[in-house]
């Protein structure tokens, strides 16, 4: 049986904006110990879950607890959070940030802490910059992330998540509203350190797949591992976070998750490449974001533009974007000059 007590032990509100798979799961988590809002874009997908009392488009199987209620539009979100101590969740990828937080402009929220993964394609930022550049510094936000696949949280299944924030006080809110149950949420104040792993790992995974696809053995797959963390750490380092971090839940932790488990969408974008599937039916058949294509090429971009050396990551967006094919990859991968470790 599920515990029921939080960190506080007192029910809060939590208003979810994005009802895809993660910001569902979350909802349907917290709702166990909150008064849970779950709002998304699709207003006839929000209509079909209040019926259903299940988000059967993007997280079949995982009926909604009695504390999660769909909102009945964005404002009605957005009330639900006016009151003190109450926590507002974006819950989109990180192509949705941007025009999330312009929605969220100029009105009444209490904080913001967001869930995705990935650097934004067009600029390059990360989703704090994102944050900063849209509403300033006045609303305290932060990063949620972690190893953290979304049917297993859904299903009350042991998961430690990391907040990243510069507020001392919005670390606390969440670890007071997230952590309890079987959800663990520690705390670190290198929001840049928690998404470039987050983001990088994604990239990393579709590599794995690949690698696992092309059936080069479970070798291959350590080295591809552990030379993306070097990789990641080398890129977050450069960026300004902190080595640890790399080592943590967000670095580590995720990307050893993603790397391996197939519930991963992006190991099986990675999966998909090895079988000589266009990208584009590998995205459809998905149904879902794999925040590791578009990264890829970010990453590359933004790489270079600062100087760091990031072969994996070059190797997979020239799959997904310049028609290399995966065994040119890891022909390329494994040509390079050796090099001290
Ligand atoms: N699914 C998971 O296990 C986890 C996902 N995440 C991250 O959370 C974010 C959301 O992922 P999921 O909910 O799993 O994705 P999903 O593919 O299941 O759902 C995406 C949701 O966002 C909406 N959406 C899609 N493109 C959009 C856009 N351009 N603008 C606004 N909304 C858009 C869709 O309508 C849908 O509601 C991603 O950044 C992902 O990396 C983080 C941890 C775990
Ligand atoms: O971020 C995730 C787990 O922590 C989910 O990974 P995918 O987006 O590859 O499914």
């Amino acid at each position: 049986m599920q515990d029921t007590s939080n960190a506080a032990g007192t029910a809060r509100k939590v208003s979810v904006l994005g009802a895809g798979a993660w910001g569902t799961a979350v909802a349907i988590a917290l709702a166990h110990r909150h008064e849970v809002l779950l709002w998304g874009r699709d207003a006839a997908a929000l209509q079909q879950m209040a019926a259903a009392r299940e988000n059967t488009g993007y997280l079949p199987g995982h009926p909604f607890p009695p504390g999660l209620q769909i909102a009945a539009d964005f404002d009605a979100a957005l009330a639900h959070v006016a009151e003190p101590g109450s926590l507002l969740i974006a819950a989109c990828p990180v192509a949705g940030l941007r025009p999330l937080l312009q929605q969220l402009k100029g009105r009444a929220i209490p904080n913001v802490v967001w869930l995705c993964k990935g650097f934004e394609y067009e600029t390059g930022l990360l989703p704090h910059q994102i944050v900063r550049a849209v509403l300033g510094d006045a609303v305290p936000g932060g990063a949620l992330s972690g190893p953290s696949f979304a049917q297993e949280v859904a299903k009350g299944l042991p998961c430690a998540l990391t907040i990243a924030s510069d507020s001392a006080e919005l670390r606390a809110r969440v670890v007071d509203i997230v952590h309890g149950g079987n959800l663990r949420v520690y705390s670190s104040d290198d929001l840049v350190g928690v998404e470039v792993g987050g983001a990088v790992k994604n990239v990393l995974a579709i590599a794995t797949g690949a690698a696992d696809g092309l059936g080069l053995g479970l070798n291959a797959r350590a080295a591809l591992i552990t030379r993306g963390l070097a990789e990641i750490t080398r890129l977050g380092v450069a960026l300004g976070g902190q080595t640890e971090t790399f080592m943590g839940l967000t670095g580590m932790g995720d990307l050893i998750l993603t790397c391996t488990g197939d519930l991963s969408r992006n190991r099986r974008v990675g999966l998909g490449l090895a079988q000589g599937k266009p990208l584009d039916v590998i995205v459809q058949e998905l149904g879902h974001v794999a925040e590791g294509v578009p990264c890829s090429k970010a990453v590359r971009e933004l790489a270079a533009r600062v100087g760091v050396d990031m072969p994996i990551t070059n190797a997979v967006a020239g799959v997904l974007f310049d028609g290399d094919q995966p065994q040119a990859m890891v022909a390329r991968l494994l040509s390079r000059d050796p090099r001290d470790e």
